[in-house]
């Protein structure tokens, strides 16, 4: 049995005037990688911001509808703390984009804001934290310098360790690999596959094969509607409908 941890139900999202998602229906498996696929312009990179109410500070515009359930309750309705929000659900962008600030303390700098204030529960949360991003050997001797000197795979995975680090129910990733080379995509999709051991992902990605290598499930969006939605190898072996198979097999795109 399989239970989901986000559901979203006839999901609508506009900017000012401009519907870019038509009503969408999604159950976000818990312990799953999701992956959402489809043309530029679909709306997943507005369907992934919708999932923790980011959208609402990144895009002021932008109108909400239908319901969006999390942890048993509608995140559209009523007054959702944000920040809150947040922790439970991370958010991963394309573009590493660590604080310019010490490794440690990019780690440190969620559970700050929620509370922990004592250095040696902090120390711990940091060492665990890069222990599961799989960082910790490679920055355990400089974590005072900073992190703008860490490659572009060392800082997308001290970003995926700054969103562990509030220990978070669901990350949410976009594009994650898209400014890396194919040696720190490699390790960052490792890292995914062994993240699912513990945590819920939603990854944005653009190029089919990484959606094929590790996601367990994938949705296809066009034109803001959800086409289809299955297991990962079912989608690609075998579609249901007739735009997915046109889209995968490149007939457009
Ligand atoms: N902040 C915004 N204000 C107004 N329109 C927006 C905003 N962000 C996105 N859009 C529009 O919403 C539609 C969906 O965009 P979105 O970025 O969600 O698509 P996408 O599938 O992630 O695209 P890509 O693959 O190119 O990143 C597009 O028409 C885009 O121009």
């Amino acid at each position: 049995m399989t239970d989901s941890i986000i559901k979203t139900e006839n999901l609508k999202v506009a900017y000012g005037e401009h519907q870019v998602i038509h009503g969408i229906d999604l159950e976000v498996i818990e312990g799953e990688v999701t992956a959402l696929i489809g043309p530029s312009g679909c709306g997943k990179s507005t369907l992934l911001q919708t999932l923790n109410l980011l959208i609402r500070s990144m895009s002021p515009n932008a109108t909400l509808s239908g319901t969006i359930t999390f942890s048993g309750k509608n995140i559209l309705k009523g007054k959702m703390d944000a920040l809150d929000l947040r922790k439970q659900i991370g958010m991963v962008f394309q573009k590493p984009n660590p604080f310019p600030k010490s490794i440690f303390e990019n780690v440190a700098y969620g559970p700050r804001v929620h509370g922990y204030k004592k250095k040696k529960q902090l120390q711990e949360i940091v060492e665990q934290t890069l222990t599961d991003a799989y960082l910790w050997d490679e920055v355990k001797d400089r974590l005072h310098e900073s992190a703008l000197e860490l490659s572009g795979g060392q800082q997308q995975r001290l970003c995926i360790a700054r969103a562990l680090a509030t220990k978070p129910d669901v990350l949410l990733m976009d594009e994650p690999t898209s400014a890396l080379d194919p040696v720190s995509t490699q390790g960052i999709e490792d890292l995914i596959q062994k993240l699912k051991e513990q945590y819920t992902v939603v990854m944005v990605t653009h190029q089919m094969e990484q959606a094929a290598r590790i996601s367990d499930t994938t949705a296809f969006l066009y034109m803001g509607q959800l086409i289809e939605v299955n297991d990962t190898t079912q989608l690609f072996f075998s579609p249901k409908r007739q735009q997915t198979e046109d889209y995968i097999t490149g007939k457009f795109g």
